[in-house]
């Protein structure tokens, strides 16, 4: 499992196109404003391309509402991840902290349909203890998830994340998901589950400590 995160270094979308996983992040003041009017006046051209009729009663307020929506699951776009690791306690804990089964909605960039699942998020903390409210963790995830995505960086995120802002010593992510354009459309595979891990620090550098944190994620407590 060591290497996976190296494996998933780059995603071909198109044979001649190739979408780095790491795609350098936009400073949040450098991304523009949700465009109400805008999201509005494409949904509507959508309902037209269709074939669908805009102006009919069922659909009159439709575009509003699906730009409200989009503006909903986008919102990750305008939120940088110090915007919400932003409490932090020294309790001097340096042993691993580990929140499992965080619900995971996100949208697939290739085809803008969700996909859905859990992610498992673990640090050690630096060695003065800086830890941060559990809740965070999971506000983090949503950081990334609330965007145009794909799972690979998604999780690459998470992880690079804490290791810069934490200073953690090591994390590791696993997130398992089922996209729905491989359910509802497409390939039409309902039930497959795509996992993909982030390893850094000691937790990829100590096989011991990784192997407890999959215990972990595994569900070896209960
Ligand atoms: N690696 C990766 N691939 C993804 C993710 N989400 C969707 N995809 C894939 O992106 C690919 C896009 O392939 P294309 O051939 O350009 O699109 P398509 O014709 O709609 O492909 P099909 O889904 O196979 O019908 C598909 O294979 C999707 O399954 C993701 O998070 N990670
Ligand atoms: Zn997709």
């Amino acid at each position: 499992m060591s290497d996976v995160d190296e494996k998933s270094d780059g995603v071909s979308a198109r044979n001649t196109q190739v979408t780095p996983v790491h795609t350098p992040e936009r400073d949040v003041a450098d991304v523009p404003a949700f465009d109400q009017q805008r999201a509005e006046a494409a949904v509507r051209e959508l309902l037209f391309a269709i074939g669908e009729d805009p102006d009919r009663e069922g659909l009159l307020d439709t575009p509003a509402r699906v730009a409200r929506a989009y503006r909903e699951l986008t919102q990750g776009l305008h939120q940088a991840p110090e915007d919400v690791l932003t409490t932090t306690f020294d309790l001097g804990h340096d042993e691993m902290v580990l929140v499992r089964d965080i619900e995971l909605w996100s949208m697939c960039e290739h085809h803008l349909v969700p996909f859905t699942g859990v992610a498992h998020v673990g640090y050690i903390p630096a060695a003065t203890g800086k830890i941060t409210g559990l809740s965070k963790l999971a506000r983090l995830v949503d950081v990334y998830a609330k965007r145009p995505q794909v799972q690979e960086r998604l999780t690459t995120q998470v992880a690079d994340a804490l290791m810069d802002i934490l200073e953690a010593r090591g994390v590791i992510v696993v997130i398992e998901a089922e996209h729905l354009c491989m359910t509802m459309r497409g390939v039409r595979k309902a039930g497959a589950r795509t996992i993909t891990s982030a390893v850094r620090g000691t937790m990829r550098s100590n096989a011991t400590t990784r192997a407890e944190a999959m215990a972990l994620i595994r569900g070896g407590t209960r």
